[in-house]
C-alpha cells in the first residue's frame, strides 16, 4: 500500500520528464510540478474564502490564477510538446508575476498582498537560471516600482506610506541578491559535480595504462554497434590481438619496459585506425578491436596493416633495440551470434594464429 502510494507520487512528480535524462532538468520539472499543484490548491482555497467575503474581483483573480497553475501542470501531463517544461514554467512565472503585481496594486486582503512577493526571486532564479531569472526579476521590479512610485498613487488602488514602499523595494532587492548568490553557488556545485561524475564515468570505461577502453567500455560500444548493425544491416568485424612472447620482453627488459611496449602498441593502433573504431585493452597484453561497417575481407586488410606496423616498429632499451610482433584472430559478426559468441570466435582464431607460429592474422 505504502509502496503503491510512493510509486503514484513518483509518477505524479515526474510528470512531463520522460523526454530528458538530465538530472538537473528533472529536478526542475519535479519542483515545477510541486509548485503548480500547491499554487493551484492554495489560490483555489483562498479564492473560495474571498468568495464568502463577497470580494468578487479577488475571487475571480484567484480562480483564474488557480486555473492557470492547473494549465501549467496539464501542459506537462499532456506532453503536447516534445519538451513541455519551458512552456509550463514560463506560463507559471508569468501568472505569478501578474498575480503578484495585482496583489501589490490592490494591497490584497488587509494590505498584506505585498508579503507574497518574496517567493518570486527564488522561483524566478530556480526555473530560469541566473541570467534569465535576473532579466525576469528586473522587468518585474520595473513594473512594481512604476506601480508604487507613479506620482499621487495614480496606479494604485490602495495606499502605502513612502517608507513602506522604499523598504519594500530594498527588502525585495536584498532577497534577490541573496538568492542570486545561493543560485550561483548551487549551479557551480552542480556543474562541478557533473564534471566529476563525467570524469568517473570516463575513467570507469578506460584502461589506466594504455588510455584505451577497458572491457566495460568495449562491451558498451559492442552492444551499441551490434544494435546499430542489425538496424542498418551493416557488418562488424572483431580483431582479437595478442602480443607474441610478451613474457620474454618483461623477462629481458623489465616490467616497466613491458608497460611501455603496451602503451606504444596501443598508440600505434590508435594512430592507424579510424575514429569510429573502438580499441580496448582486453587483458594484460591482449587487445580487442571493433571495426564497425567492415566486412571480413576489409578486416583482414586492416589487421595485416596493423600487424606489419607493429613488426616494423623499433623499440629501444638503453643502447639496445628490439622488435615485437602480434597475432590476430578475426571474426565477422553474424546477426544470429550473441556478442559473447563473436568474441569467443575471434579468440579461437587468435588461438589458431598462435598455434600456427604467431605474427599472423587468422579469420
Ligand atoms: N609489463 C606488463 N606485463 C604484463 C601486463 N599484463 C600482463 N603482462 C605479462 O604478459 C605476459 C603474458 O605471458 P603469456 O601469457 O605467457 O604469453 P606470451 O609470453 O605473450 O606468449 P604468447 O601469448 O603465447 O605469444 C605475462 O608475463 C604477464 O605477466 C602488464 O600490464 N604489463
Amino acid at each position: 500500500m505504502i509502496q503503491t502510494l510512493k510509486n503514484a507520487m513518483r509518477i505524479f512528480l515526474h510528470t512531463g520528464s520522460s523526454y530528458t535524462k538530465n538530472p538537473a532538468i528533472i529536478k526542475q520539472i519535479v519542483v515545477m510540478n510541486v509548485f503548480s499543484t500547491i499554487g493551484c490548491l492554495i489560490t483555489f482555497c483562498i479564492g473560495v474564502s474571498t468568495f464568502f467575503q463577497d470580494n468578487h474581483i479577488h475571487t475571480s483573480v484567484l480562480f483564474i490564477t488557480s486555473f492557470l497553475f492547473l494549465i501549467a501542470f496539464l501542459i506537462q501531463k499532456a506532453e503536447l510538446f516534445r519538451n513541455p517544461y519551458p512552456y509550463s514554467s514560463n506560463l507559471m512565472l508569468v501568472t505569478l508575476f501578474i498575480v503578484m503585481a495585482y496583489l501589490i496594486q490592490t494591497g490584497g486582503v488587509d494590505n498584506t498582498g505585498p508579503l507574497w512577493v518574496y517567493i518570486i526571486p527564488p522561483i524566478a532564479l530556480f526555473f530560469g537560471g541566473i541570467q534569465k531569472g535576473l532579466i525576469n526579476l528586473g522587468l518585474f521590479g520595473l513594473v512594481i516600482a512604476t506601480l508604487l512610485f507613479y506620482p499621487d498613487d495614480f496606479l494604485l488602488s490602495t495606499h502605502y506610506s513612502n517608507t513602506f514602499k522604499l523598504r519594500f523595494i530594498y527588502s525585495l532587492l536584498t532577497v534577490t541578491a541573496l538568492f542570486t548568490v545561493y543560485e550561483f553557488i548551487r549551479e557551480k556545485s552542480y556543474t562541478e559535480l557533473e564534471v566529476l561524475s563525467q570524469q568517473f564515468e570516463f575513467q570507469a570505461k578506460r584502461d589506466m595504462l594504455s588510455g584505451l577502453h577497458n572491457r566495460r567500455g568495449m562491451m558498451e560500444s559492442l552492444e551499441y554497434e551490434y544494435k546499430r548493425s542489425k538496424r542498418t544491416q551493416s557488418n562488424i568485424t572483431l580483431i582479437m590481438c595478442d602480443l607474441d612472447k610478451f613474457k620474454s620482453i618483461n623477462d629481458q627488459f623489465g616490467h616497466e619496459k613491458g608497460d611501455e611496449v603496451i602503451k606504444t602498441v596501443s598508440r600505434l593502433f590508435q594512430l592507424n585506425l579510424r575514429e569510429l573504431d573502438t580499441i580496448a585493452r582486453w587483458g594484460g597484453e591482449e587487445f580487442l578491436i571493433l571495426l564497425p561497417m567492415t566486412d571480413k575481407e576489409k578486416g583482414i586488410i586492416i589487421a595485416e596493416k596493423l600487424r606489419d606496423i607493429i613488426q616494423r616498429h623499433v623499440f629501444t632499451y638503453n643502447d639496445k633495440t628490439f622488435n615485437t610482433t602480434v597475432s590476430m584472430g578475426l571474426y565477422q559478426i553474424n546477426t544470429t551470434d550473441s556478442i559473447n559468441d563473436a568474441i569467443s570466435a575471434a579468440d579461437n582464431n587468435l588461438y589458431k594464429a598462435k598455434a600456427l607460429g604467431r605474427n599472423q592474422c587468422i579469420s
